[in-house]
Parts: C-alpha cells; structure tokens; sequence
C-alpha cells in the first residue's frame, strides 16, 4: 500500500471506495473489481461514478452516453481518479405530452434521484457526475448529490438548436402550438406538417426558457454545475470541452473535500430563484428547487419565491412567451454574462462556494459582459420586460395551500371569468374544436394533481392549443397540474390543496366565477359560503387511480406541489 503519506491522502480522495477497495476482508469484492479491468493502481484511486440519463428515444437524450463516454475518459486521464459509467432512466415531457404516459414524468424524477443514490450509495462511489437532458433529469440528479453529500458536479446536456421553416425559427413549442392553429383553421395541412418536420433538428433538450434550460440555469446559479453549462449548446464545442474539465474540478472539490451541502446553501437557492426569475424561467423550479432543498435540509418555500419575485424584474426576453431561445444567449457570453451582471447590481449573493471550488464572484470575474447594445436577448434592469418576477404564488379559497401562476405581464394581472370544468386534460381539445371554449373563461382542468393523477402531469398540450387557437390572452387557465416550461398565458397550476384532497378547485361548477388576482396575489371562487358547504357535504376521497406499480406507490408516498412532491417524507 506504499508509504504512509501517499496512503493517507489516497485515503482522502477515496473516502467511500476504500471500504471496497482496501478491506481486506472483501476479497469477492475485489475479485469483481479485476474482472472489470482494474490493475493494482486502480485500487488506490477515488471512484467516480459517471452517470448519464442517456437514451436513444429522446432528442434531449440522445447524446448524453457520448458526452459520458469523453467525460470517462477525461476522469480516467486524471491522476488519482477512476471513472465508471452508469445509466439511469428519463421520461421526454415532449413526447409523453398530452397521454397518460405524462403521469409518470415527474415519477422519473424521484426514480431519478433513487436509482443515482442507489448504484453510488451501493458501490461506494467517491464522487458523482451526473450527465442529465431532459427537464426532470436535473432535480433528480441534484436531489440524489444532495442525499449522498458526496463531491459532485452536474454536467447538462444543453440545448438544442433552433429549427427552420418556411423562414421562421422553430422549436419544440412550435409543434404544440400548431394545434391551435390547425383547430383555428389558420394552417394548412402542408404547413402543419412542415413544422412538425421541421422544429427539431437533432440533439439537445428544448430550446426555449422552457424547463429543463431553466432547471440547468438555475443549478449553474445554485453553483453545482461549471460556469456556461447550462448555455453550451448540446452539439458546441463548447460542450465537448466542459466535458473535458470535470475531471480537474471534481480531483479539486474530493481534494478539498467540498460537498453538495458546502454548496447548496439557503443563498445559493436565492442565487437559483433570482436567476429564473430574471431569466422568466419555467413554473415547474418552485417545485423543483423546493425538492433539491429539502435534499440538504435547507429550508425553501413556496414563499420564499413571492419574495424574491417582488424585487426581481424579469429581464430575459426569451420563448415561450418572447423571442429568443438559450443558443442565442451563448452567442452573447451566456449564464455566467447574465449572472455577472446580476452580481454587479448586488442581486446575487457571490461568495456562495461553486463545483469549481471557488466562489460565485471568483467564477465570474473573467466572465464576459453583456453588451446591452449587441443584444435583446437580456434587457438592463432599467427597461426590464416586467418589473417584478412572472412567478407569483396566489392564495385564496381555490388555494388555501399556494398556487403559482405564471405571469408574463402581457396577458394582464387580473382575470375573472365563468369557470369551464374538465377533469383531465383529454375533453379539452374537444372543447376547443366545438366551441365550448370561449374568450373570458376560465378553464379549470383538475384532477390531475400529484396524488390524483397521480404523477401531476404538464398542461402543455391544451395550454399550447389555447394559445395557436388564439385565445391566449382572453382565456385563463388553473389546474392542479402543473405546466411545462413551454406554457404561456394567463395560468394558475400547483393548487394545493389537489381536488383528490378535497381542494375547493374538486367543487368548481361551469359558470362559477374564479378570479385571479397577480397584484393581490389571490385566487377566489366568488360563490357563498352555504353553497360551498352544500357541494361538499357528500364529498368522499375518490379511490386512486392507479392500483400497483409504480403509479400507485408514488400516489401513496407523493406530497403536495407546495411542498415540492417529495416522495421520501414522513
Ligand atoms: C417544450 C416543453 C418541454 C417539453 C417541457 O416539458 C418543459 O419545458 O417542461
Ligand atoms: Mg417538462
């Protein structure tokens, strides 16, 4: 085993792996670990487990096993390091939209998260990189670096590039929102096509500020990813060489011994919140953060995000509801341009600890400026798109736990209208195409919460058809679903609590008045009290939808959006 010195730092980097690779008692052990290829050094080094959410089945997947592949290779050319790849499941929200399969979307985060803390926790891994795509990818993998608080970095993916038809940029939305559009009979079969040909054009995840680049910028925020991961395209160079610096910055963080808990501090969540709110990121962050908190004990709420949302002006003027897309910020310096500003104007908290081992302020010191008169991507605080955040948490009877709406500004702040009731989403289309939908409803799509969907599924199926169809500025939507980042309009989702709980929103009748309120922040049904109680009277907890597998045990174990769906409390 060398000399004392040599074995007591080896014994530092290899905290974990040493109980395999040392005891002399586990020989079995060891005899597995020659039969996949160690040689006698080997067993001195730290593990890195290399985790990639890699499929062929998804065009924010597909390139994930490659990008692991260069980065095993850097970990392995890393002295004192082994990489070992391993695989885990992902869900693609653009493909699943719209069926029952989108009930398991948000499950795939927590199997995420389970299935990373199992192989790392089981093998003893020294250290954990997590190669994630697609939105829920990047919750699981924090939440599952959280739990085992070992040194970790996250390396994302990155985002697809724009499509192109007929002249105009395309992206995932574009297909969504074709729908409308068709049902409005204001595109042709021939353009219908065209666009679903045309809106994605190989590897990446979703272009817009939709959730999974919102999820990616704000874990760069949060400092668990290298500064620019979260805007390196997925086919740049620049992706190509991120990869090939994680082994350098992980060898730093097992030196130093910094863990997931070093970094994941209440500031550094402010510092995430604050970058989505600037960036006009995606509904699904609160839950999303509020579950990554909880992975290190940090408090987080619901409330947490009003505050910071009443002094955070939205400054990006990205999709869905604007015009860009994430690759046109990487031409203009990318999240670490946006974050340097931020820091700049004391938005941002800069001596939170990073995945570089530095701090906040030290990463972006040689971070380029934003250069307010080259690009519209990022408005300075003096003209922002919407002085105060679009992520406003509304109360009210239809609320007694929280809701998030989703404001833009441009569909207004306040909406009152007759309620129009589905339970679910799939009689939605239907009532586009026949009319039952008109300007100044409010349609209410529940029963799809995280119990009694179960798995809270996205609305960007009926929200996408609602906006093609025109009718996005003169209809809103509450649901206690949840949305995609790609969903835009006057919506309410979260509502807590669900209607399977007996949430007001299970009582909503056709023609009931809903208000909603985004400058008083409520969400009312304007029906008295004694009619309220007489609608309730017989009320008894439907059964649940799903009777085993997976379904079922996450509608067992799942709690409330207001409190981050997770699925490992007590
Ligand atoms: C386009 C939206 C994407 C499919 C998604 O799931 C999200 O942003 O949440
Ligand atoms: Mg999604």
């Amino acid at each position: 085993m060398g000399n004392t010195t040599k074995t007591y730092y080896r014994m530092e980097l290899n905290k974990y792996s040493k109980t395999i690779t040392q005891d002399v008692t586990q020989p079995a052990a060891q005899a597995m670990l020659y039969a996949i290829g160690f040689k006698e050094e080997d067993f001195d080094k730290a593990q890195v487990g290399i985790v990639s959410m890699g499929w062929d089945g998804n065009p924010c997947n597909m390139h994930l096993n490659d990008l692991a592949t260069v980065v095993r290779e850097n970990i392995n050319n890393t002295k004192d390091l082994l990489g070992l790849r391993f695989y885990t499941i992902g869900v693609s929200d653009g493909i699943s939209m719209g069926t029952d399969g989108m009930r398991y979307s948000l499950v795939s985060r927590d199997l995420i998260a389970d299935s990373i803390e199992t192989n790392a926790g089981a093998q003893y891994y020294d250290a954990i990189i997590a190669i994630p795509g697609c939105d829920k990818n990047m919750p699981g993998s924090i939440i599952a670096m959280g739990r085992l608080n070992r040194p970790s970095i996250m390396l994302y993916g990155g985002t697809i590039a724009p499509g192109h038809y007929k002249g105009e940029d395309l992206n995932i939305v574009s297909a969504f929102e074709a729908l409308g559009q068709k049902i409005a009979g204001n595109l042709s079969e021939a353009d219908f096509k065209g666009i679903i040909k045309s809106a994605c054009p190989g590897a990446g995840a979703c272009g817009g500020m939709y959730t999974a680049n919102t999820m990616a910028s704000a874990i760069e925020a949060l400092g668990m990813s290298l500064p620019n991961s979260s805007s390196n395209p997925a086919l740049s160079a620049e992706k190509q060489q991120e990869c090939q610096a994680v082994g350098a910055a992980i060898k730093i963080l097992l030196e130093k011994d910094i863990k997931p808990r070093d970094i994941m501090t209440r500031e550094a969540f402010e510092n995430a919140i604050t970058v989505v709110m600037v960036l006009g990121g995606s509904t699904n962050a609160v839950l999303h953060l509020i579950a990554m908190a909880k992975s290190v004990d940090v408090p987080l709420t619901q409330d947490d995000f009003q505050t910071i949302s009443d002094k955070i002006p939205v400054l990006a003027d990205f999709k869905p509801s604007g015009k860009y897309l994430m690759e046109d910020l990487h031409q203009h310096g990318g999240v670490p341009a946006v974050m340097k500003y931020l820091l700049s104007k004391g938005l941002l908290h800069g001596d939170c600890l990073t995945v570089t081992g530095k701090t906040v302020a030290e990463n972006l010191a040689d971070a380029p400026d934003l250069d307010f008169e080259q690009q519209k991507i990022i408005m300075p605080l003096e003209t922002p798109l919407k002085a105060t955040g679009h992520l406003q948490v509304l109360y009210g009877n239809l609320a007694e736990g929280g809701s998030v709406a989703k404001i833009s500004g441009k569909e207004g702040e306040r909406f009152e209208g007759p309620a129009r009731v589905f339970d679910g989403e799939k009689h939605l289309i239907e009532g586009l195409s026949s009319g039952k939908v008109k300007h100044g409803d409010v349609v209410v799509i529940r029963n799809i919460g995280p119990k009694g969907a179960p798995g809270m599924p996205e609305m960007l199926k009926p929200t996408g058809a609602i906006i093609g169809a025109g009718l996005g500025k003169s209809v809103a939507l509450i649901t206690d679903g949840r949305f995609s980042g790609g969903t835009h309009g006057f919506v309410v989702g979260h509502i807590t609590p669900e209607a399977h709980e007996g949430g007001l929103i299970a009582f909503v009748k056709d023609n009931d008045i809903i208000e909603i309120d985004a400058i008083n922040n409520t969400l009312n049904l304007k029906v008295d009290e004694a009619t309220i109680a007489e609608r309730k009277a017989n009320w008894q907890q439907p059964a649940l939808k799903a009777t085993k597998g997976i379904l079922f045990k996450y509608a067992r174990h799942v709690t409330s959006a207001a409190n981050g769906c997770v699925t490992d409390e007590a």
